[in-house]
């Protein structure tokens, strides 16, 4: 079976429906995060303050190159896979990809809780300022999640269950 790959911004529930679905299907789940920290053996906002987001966005796409040949996977990307073509040419290979997409207000929501470990998104932010953030970094990078997402998945007032279960049914009909 095609791998099921997950795109869409920072705090759409890449990671968590991903997780969701492997548990479900009983089928492998690779975040592309994980292997980036594994790969430095240091946290994502370690890798970003000590080599730079390029450097970061580098071993992405090694990792992506990697994966995108295996097949019956889960895939959670990070949310700025998108911003390099070769990523998502890779990706399609074997993989349909389902774009996690909601209001700013519903990203918002959901990184309050885990906002630290993203470093574009940033800590020690009031409310506000995260919002906006979150909301020019989507608008940087709407057209790229349309382009390239083969299913549109809202996620606005959905328990990840519902979400994961609304790919599962893409997915078994495929
Ligand atoms: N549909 C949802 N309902 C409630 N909380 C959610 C939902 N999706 C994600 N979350 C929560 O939002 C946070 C970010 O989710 P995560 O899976 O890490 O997103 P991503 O990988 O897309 O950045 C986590 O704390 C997660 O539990
Ligand atoms: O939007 C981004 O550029 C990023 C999203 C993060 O993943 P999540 O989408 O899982 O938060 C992580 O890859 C890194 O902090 C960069
Ligand atoms: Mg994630």
């Amino acid at each position: 079976m095609k791998n099921i790959v997950l795109i869409g911004p920072s705090g759409a529930g890449k990671t968590s429906i991903g997780k969701y679905i492997s548990n479900i299907l009983k089928i492998e789940h690779i975040d592309t995060d994980d292997l980036v920290k594994k790969q430095f053996n240091m946290s994502i906002e370690k890798i970003f303050y000590n080599y730079g987001e390029d450097c970061f966005r580098m071993e992405e796409a090694n990792i992506v190159k990697k994966i995108a040949d295996r097949d019956n996977l889960v895939i959670s990307t990070g949310g700025g896979v998108v911003i390099n073509k070769d990523n998502i040419r890779y990706l399609r290979k074997n993989g349909i990809l389902f774009l996690l997409t909601g209001n700013i207000d519903t990203l918002t929501q959901n990184l309050m809780s885990s906002r630290e470990q993203r470093p574009l998104i940033g800590c020690n932010n009031i409310y506000g300022n995260i919002h906006d953030k979150i909301k020019n970094i989507f608008l940087q990078r709407k057209d790229l999640y349309i382009n390239s997402a083969d299913y549109f998945i809202n996620i606005d007032n959905r328990t990840i269950e519902e979400i994961g279960e609304e790919i599962i049914w893409i997915y078994e009909k495929y």
